[in-house]
């Protein structure tokens, strides 16, 4: 394409040099430049793109896109705002391909990974070929990809895009972050469908508050299409959680068609009658088309709420109830959520991926409901992530455990001792009783010590890191995997 043609996308783009050079690629990276690529200069949060330029046209770029002066004699598109131009020359360049799938997003706190795994499964049930890009991995045309966070940059996600409708994917299920929102990420994304999980404390180290956390989460509704349309395919669709109050702020600057799920409050896919037991979870779900009983293999009330979201999706693709039962039925589970370990042992060993406040005390809930003997709980949590939910997370684990040992999670780059402190300091001020808590930095040694101290009929759970199969110490990473070093544990006990 000619930088031309691909600047023509933006109204307000000047042009200086050759317009019609010719551009094979896009890029924002210097370091993954290749000869005849559209170097994209990003003012990054830690360097700034423009500084790394000449590095690009060296590598062969062909032309920059710039918000400030350069001063190198190449080809070079002057915009306002280089992020807002990476998303749209990246759509332009690949022919919009979002508008060519039936996009389905999921934000919210908690539970993105579970619902879009469960809306993914319900679709491919129906024969409807998919994508999915997420925390875990990413998958197109039944290719599995490794994932490095939760929503890519807007550059990646339109090349994914385009792979997938080459590919004949005919749907996409993806995680929306809040940071994603925030950074333009998901600009140039044609959601059909944009659904809301939950909004509780996390990431204020980026966010600062939780109403500009809110807010971030709020742009995915207010920049969704709306549902006027004599096309039905072309119509939007918000699905907001009637139980959490953030819905209502949701509802009222979305243009699209709201459709509510819940269990406390009315909603237009409602549960009722929940069960939970070791062996999963059953309620009845009212919808707009009918009354069914579903039992989840999945546990806990949370799963309840991925579920009716899952379901709300699907009766907006018009897929009926008996089969979005079916489909959910099915899931044994999402990897590293609720997760059980089992080596023969005489207790349940559970491994789970709550890494905020309120995923923390809804797992150690529903553990609490089942377990005939103690909970035993190992937990930490992350470095260069929001501090104040540590003392906060040290409280919930003191409500519901009887022994707590706290531990590493990912410290990054911080000093793994001064997470453990700042834990310990909300286990201080509720005045926990030391001989209920340990502070072990090694997770490894922590897990053993959860383990041995476990007795018929306990359940430890390891909350925190999932389905992450590294940890990440004073900024080098290194093979850790919860599931396998709990096995390693248990099999020196279950000789
Ligand atoms: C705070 C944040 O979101 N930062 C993201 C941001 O990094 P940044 O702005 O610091 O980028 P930078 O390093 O300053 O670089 C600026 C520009 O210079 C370029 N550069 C840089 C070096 C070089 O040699 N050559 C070069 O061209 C870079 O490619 C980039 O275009 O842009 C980068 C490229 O897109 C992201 O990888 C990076 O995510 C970091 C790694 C991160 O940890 N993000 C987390 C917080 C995150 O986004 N998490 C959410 C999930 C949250 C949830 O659980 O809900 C997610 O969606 O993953
Ligand atoms: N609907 C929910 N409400 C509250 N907690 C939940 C819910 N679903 C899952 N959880 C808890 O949160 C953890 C993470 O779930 P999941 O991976 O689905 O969320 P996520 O939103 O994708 O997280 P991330 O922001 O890291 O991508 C689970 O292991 C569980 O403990
Ligand atoms: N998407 C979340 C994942 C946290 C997982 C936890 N294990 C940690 O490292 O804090 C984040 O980046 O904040
Ligand atoms: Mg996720």
């Amino acid at each position: 394409m000619q930088l031309k043609e691909l600047a023509s996308c933006l109204m307000i783009a000047k042009v200086e040099g050759k317009e019609d050079t010719v551009i094979t690629g896009i890029q924002t990276d210097s370091r993954k430049v290749k000869p005849g690529d559209l170097f994209i200069c990003l003012p990054g949060h830690t360097v700034n793109g423009h500084d790394y330029a000449v590095k690009a046209v060296e590598q062969g770029a062909a032309a920059l896109v710039v918000q400030q002066d350069v001063g190198i004699d190449v080809p070079t598109v002057k915009v306002k705002d280089t992020r807002f131009a990476m998303a749209a020359m990246a759509a332009h360049f690949y022919g919009y391909p979002s508008s060519k799938l039936n996009l389905i997003g999921v934000t919210g706190t908690n539970g993105k990974t579970t619902t879009t795994y469960l809306i993914d499964k319900i679709l491919t049930d129906r024969n409807t070929r998919t994508g999915l890009i997420g925390t875990i991995r990413m998958k197109i045309a039944d290719q599995m990809y490794d994932m490095n966070g939760t929503t890519p940059e807007a550059l990646e996600l339109q090349t994914r895009f385009h792979q997938m409708v080459e590919a004949g994917t005919e749907a996409c299920v993806m995680e929306v972050s809040s940071h994603a929102l925030e950074q333009g990420r998901v600009k140039g994304c044609d959601f059909r469908t944009a659904i809301f999980t939950n909004l509780t404390q996390d990431h204020l180290d980026y966010h600062a508050t939780m109403d500009k956390y809110r807010d971030a989460k709020g742009l995915f509704f207010s920049r969704l299409g709306n549902s006027f349309s004599s096309d039905p395919s072309d119509r939007k669709y918000a699905v907001l959680n009637a139980d959490d109050e953030a819905s209502s702020v949701f509802a009222s600057i979305t243009a699209a068609e709201v459709i509510t799920y819940g269990i406390d409050q009315a909603a237009d896919v409602r549960a009722s009658h929940i069960r939970i037991t070791s062996k999963g979870t059953a309620f009845t779900v009212e919808t707009p088309v009918g009354t069914e009983s579903v039992q989840l293999q999945m546990l806990g009330k949370f799963n309840v709420y991925n579920a009716l979201a899952a379901m709300a999706a699907g009766l907006i693709e018009g897929i009926p109830l008996e089969q979005l039962k079916e489909s959910l039925e099915s899931v044994k589970g999402v990897d590293g959520r609720v997760e059980a370990v089992d080596g023969g042992q005489e207790f349940a060993v559970i491994v789970d991926y709550a890494h905020t406040p309120d995923g923390l005390e809804n797992v150690l809930a529903t553990v609490r409901e089942f377990a005939e003997g103690e909970v035993i709980c190992v937990f930490g949590c992350g470095g260069d992530r929001d501090r104040t939910k540590r003392p906060i997370m040290g409280k919930i684990a003191a409500k519901y455990a009887d022994r707590i040992l706290v531990t590493s999670d990912n410290p990054r780059s911080e000093n793994p001792e001064r997470i453990l402190d700042d834990i310990e300091a909300g286990l201080k001020e509720d005045q926990v009783a030391k001989e209920r808590y340990e502070l072990i930095v090694d997770r490894k040694a922590a897990i053993q010590k959860a383990i041995d101290m476990a007795s018929p009929a306990d359940v430890v759970l390891i909350a925190g890191k999932g389905h992450e199969t590294y940890q990440i110490i004073n900024g080098v990473t290194h093979d850790f995997d919860d599931r396998l070093v709990a096995k390693e544990a248990l099999r020196g006990l279950v000789k």
